[in-house]
Formats: C-alpha cells, structure tokens, sequence
C-alpha cells in the first residue's frame, strides 16, 4: 500500500495550499514524510519544465522557497500533532503558519532529477518553532532553509 503524506489527509482551506495543497490543480502538491517520526522529515519532489529560472536546468528560487516553506510549515505541524498525541486527522487542531523563511542558495539546483528536502525542528517554543531545512539535487546540497512556524488561531474560532 502506498504511504500517505501529511498534506494527504488535509481536507478544506488547508488542501488548496499553492505548494503543498492536494486538491490545488495549479499548485506544486508536495508530499512530505517522515523520515524518522516524530523527528525528520522529507520530501522528494520533480521539478517541471514551467518552474526553471530561465536557464533551461536551473530551478526557480521562487521554487525552491515555496518548497521549502511549505514542507517546512508541514514539518511544524506534523511535529506538534506528534508531541500533543494527537491522530493524524483530516482537520488537524493545531495549525502552524510562516512567520518567516530564510533561504541560503548555495548552488544552482538542477531539474532533470527529483529534489529532496530533509527538514527537522531545531528550537520549539511555546507558540512558534524554528525548522531547519537542506535541500539536496543529485545528491548535492543545493540551499539551506529556516522556517519560523507560528501556531495559528484563526479569528472565527
Ligand atoms: C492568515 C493566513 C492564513 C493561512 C493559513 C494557512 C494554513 C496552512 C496550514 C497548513 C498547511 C500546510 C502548510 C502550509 C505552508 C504554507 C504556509 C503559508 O504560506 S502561511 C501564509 C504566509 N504567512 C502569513 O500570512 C502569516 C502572517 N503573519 C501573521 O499572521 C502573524 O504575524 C503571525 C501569526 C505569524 C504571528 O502573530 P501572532 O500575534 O499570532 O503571534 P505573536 O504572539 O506575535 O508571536 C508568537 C511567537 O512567534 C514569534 N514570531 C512572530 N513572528 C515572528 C517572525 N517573523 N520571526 C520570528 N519570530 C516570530 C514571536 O516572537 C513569539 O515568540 P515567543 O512565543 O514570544 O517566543
């Protein structure tokens, strides 16, 4: 049986996501993993001809923040729902958002092979987290990112 990915379960607002929703047709539909419970993450995802940086194999930088946003956001949340015992439901009751993302380009990121992002928490706070994050093509470390994921209350409830 395949293994699910967090962003398979999400349903409503939280699966049109441009990056990592699963019902957005238009988006980049990330899938993130564990790659060690409770712990490390990962994703792999292939880039497509329309996300390059003009040079035909070179990926956009926009991309690459994009994916390393929302897996890192992924990351954040999958963590909490972890650490409270919570189940992996359909309507997590804890909602992480960015807050701030720093992306370090280190070399350009080739496309005609998969990404991957590899990302952990780092710091945990009472209301946010740090998530630090690599990003490898052809087993390379492309760029480096850290996400400041905040938990979110919307106004409704
Ligand atoms: C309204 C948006 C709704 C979107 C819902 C999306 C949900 C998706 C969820 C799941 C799907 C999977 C993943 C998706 C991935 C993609 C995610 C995105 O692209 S989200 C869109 C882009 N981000 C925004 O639009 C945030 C706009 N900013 C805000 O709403 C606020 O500024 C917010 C919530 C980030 C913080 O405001 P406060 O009032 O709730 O929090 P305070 O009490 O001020 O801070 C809490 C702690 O966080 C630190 N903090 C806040 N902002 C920080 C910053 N920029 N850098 C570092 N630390 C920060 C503070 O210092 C404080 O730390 P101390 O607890 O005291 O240690």
């Amino acid at each position: 049986m395949e293994q699910l990915a967090f962003q398979d379960v999400f349903s409503g607002d939280l699966s049109q996501c441009w990056g990592c929703g699963c019902h957005n047709p238009h988006g980049l539909q990330i899938k993130s993993y564990w790659a060690e419970e409770g712990q490390e993450t990962i994703c792999t995802w292939q880039p497509q001809d329309q996300h390059t940086a003009a040079w035909l194999n070179v990926l956009s930088g926009g991309i690459i923040a994009s994916l390393i946003d929302c897996h890192s956001v992924s990351t954040a949340m999958m963590v909490a729902l972890h650490d409270a015992g919570y189940a992996w439901t359909s309507e997590p009751p804890v909602i992480y958002i960015t807050a701030s993302l720093q992306v370090t380009y280190l070399k350009p990121t080739p496309m005609t092979s998969p990404v991957t992002i590899r990302a952990r928490v780092t710091e945990k706070g009472k209301k946010k987290m740090l998530v630090q994050s690599s990003l490898f093509a052809q087993d390379e470390l492309c760029a480096r990112g850290e996400v400041v994921a905040v938990r979110y209350t919307p106004a409704t409830q």
